[in-house]
């Protein structure tokens, strides 16, 4: 039987069947704002709190202090406990930019995590690939190392991208066939906020709901109403039907 991940998100994981493939590199895709760090965040929370697991939180974004920070205000209030136990491991920005060289970097984050024994794996986020990589094969080339050594390594990953939920066919980054799956953030404007949705577009070898679910963010993190939102991103003539997509 397929050893599955929880994400321990209430409504996520009977979505995905049960959970994420053990091993398998999933893309986190959203607009600036639609909770993609959270998610990431809660993942590798949940999994050191519900299921004894450990894991590593990898920021380009972020220095520690504000990763802590954003951990706490979502209610994670024992995460700096956790870091300073190993439980999660951070990587934040000052680290990681402090060699000159972004490959280097790479090579011997790379080397540390054959090292290590951790089972949760968040990069947060693609876009650092963006910038450094220029040359598309080279990129791919990468991408595809940086995924293997995390899977033969027993991570099981979420690499978050900022971009906006599309169709599979269209116009959409590399990294979406570097991975095993895909899951889009989704916000659209109301009077009085934003209405959030998840959709899990894609997951190798897992038996999943395709359509799009409402979510709420609320102190103790993401939560997914196993209610589908009554859309679908399929058949809409390659408009999104979201407003500001
Ligand atoms: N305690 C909370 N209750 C309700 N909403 C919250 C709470 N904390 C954060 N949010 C909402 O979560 C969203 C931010 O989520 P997050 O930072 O994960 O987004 P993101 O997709 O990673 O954005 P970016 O790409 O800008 O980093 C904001 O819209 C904020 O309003």
């Amino acid at each position: 039987m397929t050893e599955l991940t929880r994400t321990g998100i209430e409504g996520l994981d009977s979505i995905l069947g049960g959970g994420i493939v053990d091993n398998a590199t999933v893309l986190i895709s959203g607009n600036p704002g639609t909770g993609k760090s959270i998610l990431g965040l809660q993942y590798i929370y949940n999994g050191v709190q519900e299921f004894d697991e450990t894991g590593i939180y990898l920021s380009f974004e972020e220095n520690r202090e504000d990763i802590a920070q954003a951990a706490e205000s979502i209610g994670f209030e024992n995460w700096r406990e956790l870091v300073e136990d190993d439980q999660i491991l951070v990587y934040d920005k000052q680290e990681l930019l402090r060699h000159n060289d972004f490959n280097d970097t790479l090579d011997l984050l790379l080397e540390e995590f054959e090292e290590m024994d951790y089972d949760r794996f968040v990069l947060d986020s693609l876009t650092m690939f963006e910038l450094f990589f220029t040359d598309e094969q080279e990129k791919r080339t990468y991408l595809l190392k940086f995924s293997d050594i995390l899977k033969a390594n027993g991570l099981t990953s979420l690499l978050i991208a900022e971009q906006s939920a599309v169709f599979p066919e269209q116009d959409i980054g590399l990294e979406n066939f570097l991975t095993d799956g895909n899951i889009y953030l989704i916000q659209t404007p109301t009077e009085s906020g934003v209405n959030r949705y998840i959709w899990v577009a894609k997951m190798r070898k897992q038996n999943i709901e395709t359509d799009i679910f409402p979510m709420d963010i609320t102190d103790g993190g993401i939560t997914v109403h196993e209610r589908a939102a009554g859309f679908s991103m399929m058949g809409s003539g390659g408009n999104s039907p979201f407003p500001g997509e």
